[in-house]
This record gives structure tokens, sequence and C-alpha cells, in this order.
């Protein structure tokens, strides 16, 4: 990857769902080491988005670069091998699996040795590696102060904590760009601050470049280096906080301001979809 390719890069993007646009047309680009929020109003297709980024879904038109290879077909496992990572809306944890068994399912891939394999074991280097796997899954643990609830079955733990530690999960899969589906969802004030903090520091310490989808405007406007505005699965604005803030389309998804933006035809089509399920 040349040093001034995006690491990611979605061009032209389009996803149907039988006669639903979900996404129409969308590109946009985010640099190695960036903090870049997608958001909008409900049935926006923020999901819609990240779900293609992480190859839940693949476009009905356009291309998908991870740096700068096309992954546009490629599956998910594939892409979290090469660098994807991804939490959940809806929280994915094993409910009756302990913290570190949940944290454990997602460094697999990771491991060239099955460590199982009994003698094998100690001659094949599986020790080793299996000794620094650890290392790096108590850096996590430790990183996001959950050394506490470690051997606790995951099923029982407070919702705050159960997105922490699916959080753990995702990074240790050390991946390059990390795609985080509502963060903060369903949190109170102090653990929607510890999650912001998180993530700032996983972008700043690990490096890890973050794609983020949340409806907590307070946080997207106080930590994302980026934002991409999506309304009726379009493109509707980009850049920093400020300018996103500032732009007239914007105000109007959001706040329903009046203003000089009027909608063409394919504006028209895609709202009236949008409520009623069907292409105009
Ligand atoms: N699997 C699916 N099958 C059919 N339609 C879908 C599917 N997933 C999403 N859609 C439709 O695509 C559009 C965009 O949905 P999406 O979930 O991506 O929006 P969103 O911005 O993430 O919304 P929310 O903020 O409510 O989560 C909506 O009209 C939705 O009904």
């Amino acid at each position: 990857m040349k040093a001034d390719t995006p690491i990611f890069e979605a061009s032209h993007v389009s996803l149907r769902f039988g006669g639903v646009r979900a996404l129409t047309d969308v590109s946009f680009s985010i640099d190695k080491g960036e903090l870049f929020s997608i958001i909008g109003p409900n049935g926006a297709g923020k999901t819609s988005m990240v779900n293609c980024v992480s190859g839940r879904y693949s476009p009905t038109e356009g291309r998908i670069l991870f740096k700068g290879r096309d992954v546009t077909r490629m599956t998910p496992n594939h892409r979290a091998e090469i660098g994807i990572g991804r939490t959940f809306q809806n929280l994915a944890l094993f409910g009756h699996m302990t913290v570190l068994d949940n944290i454990m399912v997602g460094r697999h891939h990771l491991m060239r040795n099955n460590f199982l394999s009994g003698a094998l074991y100690w001659f094949t280097g599986a020790r080793t590696e299996e000794l620094a796997h650890r290392r790096e899954i108590e850096e996590i643990i430790d990183f996001l102060d959950i050394q506490h609830v470690r051997k606790s079955i995951a099923g029982t733990l407070s919702y705050g904590l159960r997105k922490r530690v699916e959080l753990a999960r995702a990074m240790a899969l050390k991946p390059d760009l990390i795609l985080l589906d509502e963060p903060m969802a369903g949190m109170n004030l102090e653990e929607k601050e510890d999650m912001a903090r998180y993530i700032v520091d996983l972008n700043e310490e690990y490096g890890m470049t973050v794609v983020m989808i949340e409806h907590d405007m307070g946080v997207v406007m106080d930590i994302s280096h980026r934002i991409m505005v999506l309304d009726f699965g379009k493109k509707i604005a980009e850049g920093d906080p400020e300018e996103v803030l500032a732009n007239a389309h914007v105000r109007r998804a959001y706040l329903g301001e009046a203003d000089d933006v009027v909608m063409d035809e394919d504006d028209e089509a895609a709202a009236v979809e949008a409520k009623t399920g069907k292409v105009a």
C-alpha cells in the first residue's frame, strides 16, 4: 500500500433489498489513523454501510477497497483476517462463557498453531505463541479496566461492562480498522464517558483506524476527526464536526429546519421509498 493510499475507500456504493434502496451511490474514503463517524436519522443506511464495510452485505453496485485492495466480494471472515474488526449494535457475546474465553474467541484466527495438539505443543513453538497471545489479551483487559471480571460469566455482567468486553474481543483481533456499531447505546452518562475515552485511546495508543456509528451527537462531535452524514441512503454531508454542524442539509435532516436546499427527484423518490418501502 502506498503511503498516501487511504486505508479504506467506498466507491459509488449502492445497496438494494428487493425494492428498497438502502444506499445510493455513496463514496467516501478514510485515512489511516482517522476516527471517522457515520451519522444520520433512523433508516438512513448507516448499518447497511457498515455491513458493506465488514462484508456482511455485498453492495449491489460499487466497489470497496481496503488498503488499496478490492474486497467487494470478500467474505466477512476473510476481511477479519486482513484487518477489519467489528462490534455489533446488539451484543453478540457468548453469555454462558467467561469474559476471558469470549475475548480469546476473537483471537483464534491469529494463532498459527493449534495449541491443544498434545506433544507438538512443546516442540513447535505453539507454547511460546500461546504465551505471547495471552500477554496481549491481558494488556487489552488492563487497557479496558475489566481485570475484575475476567473470570466472570459474560451474561451476568451489566450492559456497560458487556459492551466493553465486546470491544475487547474486537480489539483482540488486532484489526487495522475497527467498526463500532453504536458503542454507547443503552449506556448511562458515566459509562458513555468511559467508552468515549477508550475509543479515543484505542485510536491514539493502539493506532487503530475507527469507523463508528453512534446516535449520541455530543460524543460524535466531541471525538470524531471526520463525519459522514447519510439521509435516505445518500451522503448529504462530510467534513469535520464544525463543518457538519454548520451544514444546511444536516440541519434539515436532523432538526427539520427549512433551508434553501431543494430536493431533487431522486431525493423525493428516496424519501417516498423510506416511508413506504416502495420504489417510487
Ligand atoms: N436486511 C434488510 N432487508 C430489507 N431492508 C433492509 C434491510 N436492512 C436494512 N433495510 C432497509 O434499508 C434502509 C436503511 O436501513 P439501515 O438499518 O441501514 O439504517 P440505519 O441508518 O442503520 O438505521 P437505524 O439508525 O434505525 O439503525 C431502511 O429503509 C431499512 O428498512
